[in-house]
């Protein structure tokens, strides 16, 4: 006997912008921690707010500086919930190399990030 099919929900009203190119009110990204380059991304691609996934992982991964393992189903936005961290770390490892020319990186960013946490959305 074959297994029913698994539903499941897209809501395509909650998870894509309007690509129209009008800028949208980004201010539910930035308390999660997003950094301002992303922000004018996501306004620009009409993301107007961090799908349930991105809202556990970001501070976590920002913020607290964790590493995170996370499950939520497909379409709800998980690359953004990691790819966002990822640009993070980017941009402050950048920021420290152009703050400190003459230090030698050992321990900034994402190369500190110790702690492990779990989230499912
Ligand atoms: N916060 C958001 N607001 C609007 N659209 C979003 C948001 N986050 C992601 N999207 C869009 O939703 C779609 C699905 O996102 P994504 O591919 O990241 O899902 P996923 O969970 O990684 O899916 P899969 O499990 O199939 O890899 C993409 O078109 C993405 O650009």
């Amino acid at each position: 006997m074959t297994k029913p099919a698994k539903k499941v929900r897209y809501d395509s009203t909650i998870y894509h912008g309007t690509g129209q190119g009008d800028k949208v009110d980004v201010s539910a990204w930035e308390k999660v921690f997003t950094p301002p380059p992303v922000l004018e991304a996501l306004a620009e691609l009409g993301f107007s707010e961090p799908t349930e996934i991105q809202k556990l992982a970001l501070p976590a991964a920002i913020k607290e500086r964790m590493d995170i393992i996370g499950a939520a189903e497909t379409g709800s936005g998980k690359t953004l919930a990691f790819g966002i961290p990822i640009i993070h770390g980017i941009l402050s490892d950048k920021q420290y190399e152009a703050e400190n020319p003459h230090e030698e990186q050992l321990t900034v960013g994402w190369r500190t990030v110790n702690k492990k946490t779990v989230v499912k959305a």
